[in-house]
């Protein structure tokens, strides 16, 4: 893998939700570089933080104060059509949930983000066929999401995040509806896109079987990052597993504590 430059950077991120005398603070000042090419985790219990920290990044809500910067350009300030320009195209999504519409096939739903930003027909072809392959997805192109085991769900909802060749895909629990088998299978296809084409992806998880298949993560607790951990160059996955298991134990006497 051939780590490069900054391509994303969090800078002093604070977003609190309520009103005068209710407020929560969900992000109390989170800063961090993501580098080109990295396949970044995010964990933390229930409540930490995660999912307003990805949706900051992922410009779905606007940060109460701090900067996100993606290849240098503030796009936590961008008004609704420099947005619409951004999401589906240079930021591909990954929802727990697929978020697959239900009337369209494999194949349109995969197309959806060109159908927005608009693509060639042959070459969205070469590309879905390429991606299908990959994901073994092509025997469902044509079926409705209700034909679609959850695993297969899933691997479409990753091939429409990466169609559009975004620079980085936003991950929010990947595995959470998926069973042991799934789970693994989608992780080793991700963590196969990331080495081979270099796609930066940032996923958020409280699974650290997940998790172990990102080269770097980030602990975020009460809306703060605590702690980081990196896989080594050539760490095998469950050394990397096992790391973050102690990690996990020390810091709440067992990771069912903690996450
Ligand atoms: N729309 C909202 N309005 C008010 N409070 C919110 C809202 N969304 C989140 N919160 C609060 O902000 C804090 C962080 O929530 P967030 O969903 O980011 O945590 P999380 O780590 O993703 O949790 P989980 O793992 O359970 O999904 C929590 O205290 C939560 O109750």
């Amino acid at each position: 893998m051939i780590i490069q430059e900054k391509l994303l950077e969090v800078q002093d991120l604070q977003k609190n939700y309520g009103k005068k005398n209710n407020i929560t603070k969900a992000l109390k000042g989170v800063s961090f570089d993501i580098l080109d090419g990295e396949f970044l985790g995010i964990m933390g219990p229930s409540g930490s933080g995660k999912t307003t920290l990805l949706n900051c990044i992922a410009t779905i809500i606007k940060p109460t104060s701090g900067r996100v910067l993606l290849n240098g350009k503030n796009i936590s300030a961008f008004d609704s059509k420099n947005l619409a320009e951004y999401r589906g195209s240079r930021i591909g999504y990954l929802f727990q949930d697929f978020e697959l519409l239900d009337n369209l096939t494999g194949q349109e739903n995969i197309m959806l983000p060109l159908a927005i930003h608009g693509m060639e027909f042959v070459k969205a072809r070469a590309k879905i066929d390429e991606l299908a392959g990959f994901l073994e997805i092509t025997d469902v192109l044509n079926k409705f999401p209700f034909q679609m085991s959850g695993g297969q769900k899933q691997r479409v909802a990753a091939a429409r995040s990466l169609i559009s060749d975004p620079d980085i895909v936003l991950a929010d629990e990947p595995t959470g509806a998926l069973d042991t088998r799934s789970a693994k299978n989608l992780m080793n296809k991700l963590e196969g896109i990331n080495r081979s084409s270099g796609r930066t992806i940032l996923m958020v998880s409280h699974d650290p079987n997940a998790a172990s298949f990102c080269s770097r993560i980030l602990f975020i607790q009460d809306g703060v990052i605590f702690h980081e951990l990196r896989r080594k160059h050539d760490e095998r996955r469950e050394e990397f597993y096992d790391r973050i298991l102690k990690l996990l134990a020390q810091l709440g006497g067992g990771s069912a504590n903690v996450l």
